[in-house]
Parts: C-alpha cells; structure tokens; sequence
C-alpha cells in the first residue's frame, strides 16, 4: 500500500491493512452527539503550565502541520479527567479545503473548518513512545480545540507567519524562543467533552484521553487560507486531512458541563 494519507487510493478506508485497529472497538475521532453525552460533576478544569521553548521546529511532516520542541521542558498537564501530570509533546492541526469540514470531532454532525490537537503523555513512563505503546486509554491526552473563522487569533499568529517556510512536505523552521504556547490556550479549561479512543491517523493506537473543547477558537480567513496553502506528500493541497467519524461503540462521553 502507499503510504497512508487522505487521497482516495491510500485514505482512512485503507488504514486497516496495515493498521487492523483501525476497526477496533475505541477508535477517533467521534461525532459528539449532546443527546448522548453524560455530565459528570466531577470533571473539573484541566490545568495546563507551558513553559516557553528554547528550541523547537515547526515542521510539514507530509500529512499535517506541527510545532515540535526538541526536548520536554516541563510544560505539563493536570487537573480534568487526569490521575496524573502529563508532559506536553507537540500540538498539530488538521483542516479542510473550504469553511464547511476540517475538524475530525464533529458536534450533532457538525464540522468546524479546522481541529488543533496539543498532545500530552503519561509522565508514569520513561518515554512518550513508551506511552503511546502503554496499552489502555491514559498513555496520552490530547486536547481538542476547534477552530472557526472570525477575529484574527494573535496567539496562534507566530505559528501561522510561519506556515509559507513550510509549504512543502519535509520541509521545518525554527519558531522563534519568544514563542508564547501558553496564550493560545482559554484562560480556563473548563466546558469540555472526554472519552477514551485513539490516534486518529496509522498507527491509531488505543491509547488516548480525549479532551476536545466545546468553545471553538476563533481564526482570521487570511489564517486560514494559509493552512490551505500548505502541500502534502503527494504535491496536493493538504486540507482534508481528517479522519471522518468512527463508531463509539460501547464508550461513554462525559462532559465537564450541563
Ligand atoms: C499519529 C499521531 C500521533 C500523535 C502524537 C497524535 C495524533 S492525533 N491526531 O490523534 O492527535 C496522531
Ligand atoms: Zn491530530
């Protein structure tokens, strides 16, 4: 099989030749259905600490966009669904080629034009591989944000400056150390959906707490076609590079919010 990607010939139907769990029983993304979801009292505001990095690339790895920091600098996460502290890793995006699909979670059926993912391991292993390998739901937590067209997000703006030195696959920069990560985040993590599924690119790994917001951040239009500039593996427009919605199955999706 070609690599695996999102064009007809290699895209999620594929995944699960080389990837058989990709019909597994927790897999992501998920449509969040509100009539199905369960309140749960005690899932209290996540707590994310993000210390500025000295060295981190912003790469095009062929089927996303993602800002990687060379080594953990003790930018953590706590608090919500979590037992435990959890090392920040990378965060990327998936996005479509116009307003009206993009993000991986859907809401009642609903597509926002743009999902970012900031990934987080288990700090109970040595490694964020050894996380991922960790087997059930708590080896890494991902937060899911996503992104609508509106104001002009000056938060994520370093990132999306810098999104034409990456235009083609392979190809990374260095983000400036003045970065601030931290900023793009709400100010409180508070009304979120969480349930337990995967990776949803190969290999899918079983291995996730899913965090995904229910207030969407806002980005320019400008921003937004510059995610829709960048080229993929195969010299194609990279937008659509989301997994549509797998089955739930028997899994509970509890919210932090009524
Ligand atoms: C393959 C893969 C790796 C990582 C760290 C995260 C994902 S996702 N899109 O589920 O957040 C996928
Ligand atoms: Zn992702």
């Amino acid at each position: 099989m070609a690599p695996w990607g999102y064009e007809k010939d290699n895209g999620p139907a594929h995944w699960h030749k080389d990837c058989p769990i990709a019909n597994g029983k927790n897999q992501s993304p998920i449509d969040l259905i509100n009539g199905e979801v369960k309140y749960d009292s005690g899932l209290k505001p996540l707590t994310a600490k993000y210390v500025p990095f000295s060295d981190a690339k912003f790469l095009n790895n062929g089927h996303s966009v993602q800002f990687q920091p060379s080594a953990g600098n003790g930018s953590e996460l706590t608090g919500g669904p979590l037992a435990v502290k959890y090392n920040f890793e990378q965060f990327h995006f998936h996005w479509g080629n116009n307003d009206t699909e993009g993000s991986e979670h859907r809401v009642d059926g609903k597509m926002y034009p743009a999902e970012l993912h900031f990934v987080h391991w288990n700090s109970t292993n040595p490694s964020f591989k050894d996380a991922v390998g960790s087997g059930g739901p708590n080896g890494l937590a991902v937060l899911g944000f996503f992104l609508k067209v509106g104001a002009e997000n000056a938060a994520l703006k370093p990132i999306t400056d810098l999104i034409p030195k990456v235009k083609d696959a392979g190809t990374s920069v260095t983000v400036p150390s003045n970065f601030d990560m931290q900023a793009i985040l709400p100010a409180t993590l508070t009304d979120y959906y969480t349930y337990d599924g995967s990776l949803t690119t190969p290999p899918l790994a079983e291995c996730v707490k899913w965090i995904v917001f229910k207030q969407p951040l806002e980005v320019s239009a400008a921003q937004m076609e510059a995610f829709r500039s960048v080229i993929n593996r195969d010299g194609k427009p990279m937008g659509g590079n989301y997994r549509p919605p797998c089955p739930l199955h028997d899994r509970a999706v509890k919210t932090s919010f009524k």
